[in-house]
């Protein structure tokens, strides 16, 4: 018998082509996704050096983050952006990449095109230019964001120089409540081990109420690893990833499919390895989570109270506490429920599939949108998932209660495209990022699960999502 390895190790092994000087290994990458952001240079740097692609069938190139969100048929105004995506067009042909272009129904954010395509899969490694790409060791891949000359490493050569990271391994035992969901346990975990407290790891989450989440809450929660400090997170497969896995496009087909489940199923960590760091955490002491700061592990109940910063033994923390409640415009010792909305935004990599948007229909039902906001949209995170959305009725619910119903892509979790929150406005965001101006310059944001923004859509301030359908039960 072998030394007890954690699934972390059986997959790094498994890619090691050769250990080099140091503590660096060269490692294979199987799945290479590609957005318009963090390509061009490298894309560039091929070309001067008279380099192919190494592996164009292992790579995908998909225009999210520039993309307006209104209608593909009218042309890009920003000029950037404009050059950043015929940019992406041009190099993904003259490589031989495929490309699913911004009028392509399989067009979205990549990190939601790539299970739904099931290119990501069980015991892969794979990479993109992207810090998010974390979403998907949902699937038990070793899944993790890399810069540009490394995307320009891996479109060369197929591999990477890594050093290895440490293990960990978060538990969540027990079950959710009602009302609360994936969103909130990634939140809830950030706020118990801060913003740093994965630094260095690899996240293993573990447990019965991370085995009970659905892939598509797997996926939040391993989105959010990158906002804890991980350098990727990892849920070992099991019956849920392979029904989700089933039948998609590039999912093994017939026999192979059998094969690659058997497989599959020997990723897991061995019952005695051994994890550098260890949290265990209650399912249920998790209550609906609202972001009151600048940095995600600023992060609270719906129940409680702004913080007040006097209260705060550790000066750095209380600092970064005055500033935040400066910028965010909000006064310690007020109810987190007093706060008022003026936008809500429903979509990006962390929030914007399919179980996302039925979620937040399911509140907005028969409610409209408070008088008092200045505007609420949903961007379904891609065109395959507006397509289902619309199967199930889920626009005409969102649209009627004064909801726009937007075309795929980041839109309002980052500032690169024309989807902001104006200067001093406040947004309840289903995205991952609460930093200073991270939806436009001057902008607050207050994360929360997909049921919680449209809660505080029909309300109109931030509101325990349990109060809506205890009243609906009633
Ligand atoms: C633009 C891109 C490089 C960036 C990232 O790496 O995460 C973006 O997706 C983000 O979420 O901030
Ligand atoms: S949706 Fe937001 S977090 Fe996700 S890749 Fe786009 S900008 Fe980054």
């Amino acid at each position: 018998m072998g030394v007890a390895k954690t699934l972390y190790d059986k997959i790094w092994d498994r890619h090691r082509v050769a250990d080099l000087d140091g503590d660096l290994a060269l490692i294979y990458i199987d799945r290479h996704l590609v957005h318009e952001v963090t390509s061009p240079q490298a894309f560039e740097k091929l070309c001067l050096a008279g380099r192919p692609v190494r592996r164009p069938d292992a790579t995908l190139a998909v225009p999210d983050h520039n993309v307006p969100t209104t209608p593909r048929t009218r042309p890009i105004e920003d000029p950037l952006s404009a050059r950043q995506i015929d940019l992406l067009r041009d190099n993904a042909r003259a490589f031989g990449v495929e490309l699913y272009d911004m009028t392509d129904r399989r067009q979205g954010i990549v990190h939601i095109v790539g299970p739904e395509q099931g290119l990501t899969q069980p015991g892969l490694t794979m990479v993109c230019g992207d810090s998010h790409t974390s979403t998907h060791g949902a699937f038990g891949a070793l899944a993790f964001g890399i810069g540009t000359s490394e995307v320009e490493h891996v479109l060369a050569t197929q591999t990477l120089l890594l050093t290895k990271s440490r293990n960990m391994r978060v538990t969540v035992h027990g079950r959710l409540g009602a009302g609360v969901t994936a969103k909130d346990m990634a939140l809830a975990i950030i706020g118990r081990i801060g913003t740093a407290g994965a630094t260095g790891h690899v996240i293993e989450y573990t447990g019965e109420a991370v085995r009970a989440l659905s892939m598509e809450g797997r996926m939040t929660l391993c989105n959010m690893s990158i906002e804890a400090g991980g350098r990727a997170g990892l849920v070992a497969p099991d019956d849920t990833t392979f029904a989700y896995l089933k039948g998609r496009p590039h999912s093994p087909q017939g026999e192979q499919w059998d094969k690659a489940v058997d497989q599959w199923r020997a990723l897991v960590s061995d019952p005695r390895a051994v994890f550098d760091r260890d949290v265990a955490i209650d399912a249920a002491t998790i209550e609906p989570q609202v972001t009151w700061g600048t940095s995600p592990e600023q992060v609270a109940a719906i129940g409680d109270r702004v913080p007040d910063p006097a209260g705060i033994d550790d000066a750095t923390a209380r600092e970064a506490a005055e500033r935040a409640l400066d910028y965010m415009g909000l006064e310690p010792g007020m109810a987190l429920s007093d706060i008022a909305i003026d936008h809500v935004f429903i979509g990006s990599c962390t929030n914007a599939r399919i179980e996302d948007l039925r979620a937040a229909a399911e509140i907005v039902r028969g409610r409209r949108v408070a008088a008092s906001l200045r505007h609420a949209m949903v961007v379904p995170g891609s065109g395959l998932v507006k397509a289902q959305a619309e199967a199930e009725g889920l626009d005409r619910i969102f649209r009627d209660a004064g909801f726009d119903w937007r075309e795929p892509g980041c839109s309002m979790c980052l500032g690169m495209n024309p989807d902001k929150v104006p200067p001093g406005e406040r947004c309840a965001s289903t995205s991952n990022r609460n930093f200073q101006g991270r939806q436009g310059p001057g902008a607050r944001t207050h994360l929360v699960s997909p049921a919680m923004a449209a809660a505080a859509a029909v309300t109109g301030h931030l509101t325990d999502v349990r109060r809506l359908t205890r009243e609906e039960a009633a």
